[in-house]
């Protein structure tokens, strides 16, 4: 029985019982599971981004939260709505989605993770969304969480893009559970969806042929229940499972070949 593929799912710095931690919450790490895969939460400190890690996973996912990319990463000044931040995680993310895409990891962004990807490729961040003129209230509802991750607005899929090769109907509804948003397109990224104001809700990296795609909403919100959110974490796992059968063979080879594998013994 091959195992599963080792999906890490980037942690976010909260602080639990007075204590600072890493955290991720439950479903992103129960719907990666869902689809066979192994999700390995991946801790962030901002002095000391591990690029190592990656070499041992099949995908890489970058969840949605709470908090938002520092502004001064896309060379904004911080506005008055931006009042939540994680240092930590916008050092791990910004040094990790560089490195994923050059080792040809898949990579699935959400939400925060979305926003991450473009601020990566050198674009900005809209930091109140309700506030551009001609654009919605991206906001979810106060409301309980059925309502509040509900589908809540229209997109469009960008005809023959790689979500549209997913998903071919192009049109869907998604949740909507966020103040931020795509402002300037990160070079090298290409628009996958739009909402019906013209807001970015999906892109993927242009030059990469793998699995690399981030959305606005939260496709981890039953995803059984929604076709669009089906498909993406269905071709997710299908990319993970490919790459860890050639980073299977990569390693059956290395050990064939009888070339000493250096193991790092931990000195604890
Ligand atoms: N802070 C950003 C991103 C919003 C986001 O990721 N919301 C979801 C948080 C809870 C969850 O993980 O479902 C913004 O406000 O745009």
């Amino acid at each position: 029985m091959p195992s599963r593929p080792l999906v890490g799912v980037i942690a976010c710095r909260r602080e639990v019982e007075g204590h600072p931690a890493h955290m991720v919450t439950d479903k992103y790490l129960s719907a990666l599971r869902a689809y066979g895969l192994a999700p390995v939460v991946l801790p962030v400190w901002r002095d000391s981004v591990d690029g190592d890690l990656l070499a041992h996973l099949d995908g890489l996912l970058l969840t949605g939260s709470y908090s938002n990319v520092e502004p001064s990463r896309y060379g904004a000044e911080q506005a008055p709505e931006n009042t939540r931040g994680d240092l930590h995680r916008d050092a791990a993310a910004l040094a990790w989605i560089p490195a994923a895409i050059a080792r040809g990891l898949p990579l699935l962004g959400i939400c925060r993770g979305f926003q991450e990807l473009n601020v990566a490729y050198g674009g900005t961040l809209h930091q109140a969304v309700q506030n551009v003129p001609g654009l919605f209230d991206h906001r979810e509802p106060e409301a309980d969480y059925a309502t509040r991750y509900a589908p809540a607005h229209d997109i469009e899929l960008h005809p023959g893009g790689r979500l549209a090769t997913l998903h071919p109907e192009l049109h869907a509804k998604v949740n909507s559970l966020h103040q931020q948003g795509i402002d300037r397109l990160g070079s090298g990224l290409a628009v996958e969806a739009r909402a019906p104001d013209g807001l970015i809700e999906a892109v993927s990296v242009a030059e990469v042929p793998g699995f690399a795609l981030a959305v606005q909403w939260h496709p981890e919100w039953h995803p059984e229940e929604h076709p669009l959110y089906h498909a993406i974490f269905q071709g997710f796992a299908t990319a993970c499972r490919e790459h860890g059968v050639s980073r299977a063979s990569a390693l059956a080879t290395q050990n064939h070949s009888g070339d000493p594998i250096l193991i790092q013994e931990s000195r604890s």
